[in-house]
């Protein structure tokens, strides 16, 4: 598990890390401009002509001490010092007395002048607003300039929290970030301009992360590992759960399809497919591992009869996939919320039904987890889907507590939330994703986890991370524009660790 700071929390733990635990900022401003020295030497020879362009904030003192210690070691080192703020940080000013005394040179005009390197220490995690005059003429320039583009910290211009870009922005093609991971560089413009994101250890104590403790994180790989379920050598297929798919109207077959074969490739035991007649034939020809139950929508008799089948075999319930929202999606929605006491994935058209009833939410039994994307989230909560986009975290958090449900806010980086204050950001996936079918992989994915025993919140999150992975496996085989759900689907056994298998 790893954190995903915002600039705000960044502060807060420098904060911490300086005045209470007391670690002299210099210090850490030392360590930093190492690590983008080391990122530099890692690159070029020496000899490399590297301009260095700073304001007087810290990310400008950051950027001379890393010229100073390159210089040191043979690199051919020119500043430039944009110069435009009013006051300079006593961390800048401590740098730039030590430069001039050892005479490194500062250059008066930006000329291309065919630098190897082009370090951005402009502004950091201090960016407080739009870039506008010299500051942005000069950013201008150096996106212009050939070279290789280093950010320190963050790519100037971009809001370290939200990676919005605020006026303009250094375009890099790499950026050395401190301590924590920066939200802001995983989106939108700031995923953009910030290149390959290294973060870089430069001391902060742990204790001083803990004290603040960061209100994002997400996993990688290895938690990935960890986290699997762990498969029995004395097991059997009822060891693994039993997931039932209530899916699929009428020509909809695909959506059942694509979450049942999620499930099974996921792990579970035994997956029953409870969907229209009319899709019999091919759900038995596509998945013949699957057992079904079918109904008819316009015979409430066989609707009743199913839901008391699955309902009562299954330990995990999928609600929604292509099932419409008519009056037999109606009535399947509120039958299974109010009568299955297990953990139910919402997905789709059961989240659209369950939107113009929200009076369910006091009457249901079932332990809901729901994957709205934003379109869906905006019906649920009457709000537009860009104020849910500049608000996602708050308030995927304050619906999953109000209503006491599992949310996994899908977006181009999902967060799922119990309503905890701690939220889950997911940094797997691909462009490619956002294909029909994609969301119906997901919720069997999530079901799979949970028919092997995880809780809501961990099969949700772990299950949100794993289609991403899945998706990026797909997109690697058969390219970002041609993969599809199915490609996904067959991808999740590939990306399965051995590992989990005993
Ligand atoms: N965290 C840590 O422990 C460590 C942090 N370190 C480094 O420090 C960096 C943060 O430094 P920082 O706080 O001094 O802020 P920074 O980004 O240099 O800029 C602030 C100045 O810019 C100004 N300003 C802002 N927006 C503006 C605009 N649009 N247009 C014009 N001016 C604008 C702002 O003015 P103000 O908002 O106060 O009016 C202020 O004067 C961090 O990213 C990392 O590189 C390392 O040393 C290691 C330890
Ligand atoms: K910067």
């Amino acid at each position: 598990m790893r954190y995903i700071a915002t600039g705000q929390e960044v502060f807060r733990i420098d904060e911490f890390a300086t005045n209470v635990i007391g670690i002299p900022q210099l210090v850490l401003m030392e360590r930093a401009a190492l690590r983008i020295a080391e990122h530099v030497k890692e690159r070029f020879p020496a000899g490399a002509h590297v301009l260095i362009v700073v304001e007087s904030g810290n990310n400008g003192g950051d950027g001379i001490a890393a010229g100073r210690i390159l210089m040191m070691e043979g690199y051919d080192v020119e500043i430039y010092w944009v110069d435009g703020l009013k006051s300079a940080s006593t961390g800048f000013d401590a740098q730039y007395a030590i430069a001039k005394k050892l005479n490194m040179k500062f250059v008066d005009e930006l000329v291309n002048a065919g630098y190897d390197v082009i370090i951005d220490g402009i502004f950091g995690v201090g960016l407080s607003r739009a870039v506008m005059g010299r500051q942005a003429e000069v950013i201008k320039a150096l996106n212009d300039m050939d070279g290789y583009k280093l950010a320190i910290d963050v790519p100037s211009g971009i809001d370290a929290t939200t990676g919005f870009l605020l006026g303009t922005a250094f375009h890099a093609d790499a950026t050395v970030t401190f301590g924590l991971m920066k939200l802001g560089l995983l989106m939108g413009m700031g995923y953009e301009y910030a290149g390959e994101v290294s973060v870089v250890d430069i001391g902060f104590p742990k204790q001083a992360i803990d004290f603040v403790e960061p209100r994002l994180y997400t996993y990688d790989p290895k938690d990935v590992e960890e986290l699997l379920p762990h498969r029995k050598r004395d097991s059997h297929k009822g060891t693994y759960g039993k997931v039932g798919i209530i899916a699929g109207s009428k020509n909809m077959a695909g959506a059942a399809l694509f979450s049942a074969e999620a499930a099974y490739r996921m792990g579970c035991g035994l997956v029953r497919v409870c969907t229209v007649e009319e899709n019999r034939e091919i759900i038995q020809s596509r998945l013949p591992e699957a057992l079904l139950t079918t109904y008819k929508e316009d015979d409430i008799d066989t609707m009743r009869s199913a839901m008391k089948t699955v309902m009562g075999w299954a330990d995990v319930l999928v609600l929604g996939p292509g099932l419409g929202t008519g009056e037999a999606a109606q009535y399947l929605v509120d039958k299974v919320l109010r009568s299955f006491d297990g953990t139910v994935v919402l997905d789709a058209d059961g989240i659209n039904v369950l939107s113009e009833h929200m009076d369910l939410f006091e009457t249901m039994h079932s332990k809901l987890i729901l994957t709205p994307h934003l379109m869906e989230m905006s019906r649920l909560t009457n709000q537009s889907v860009t104020d849910i986009k500049a608000n996602k975290y708050d308030l995927a958090r304050e619906f999953a507590k109000r209503h006491n449900v599992v949310v996994a806010l899908k977006d181009a980086r999902t967060v799922v939330s119990d309503g905890g204050l701690q939220a889950y950001i997911n940094i797997t996936g691909t462009n490619g994703m956002a294909t029909g079918g994609s969301g119906d992989v997901l919720t069997g994915i999530i079901a799979g986890l949970l028919a092997q025993g995880m809780d809501r919140f961990e099969a949700t999150k772990l299950g949100v991370c794993m289609h991403g992975m899945a998706g990026q496996a797909a997109a690697e085989e058969k390219g970002q524009y041609s993969m599809i759900a199915g490609d996904i689907v067959r991808s999740i056994e590939q990306i399965i660790a051995k590992e989990a298998e005993e």
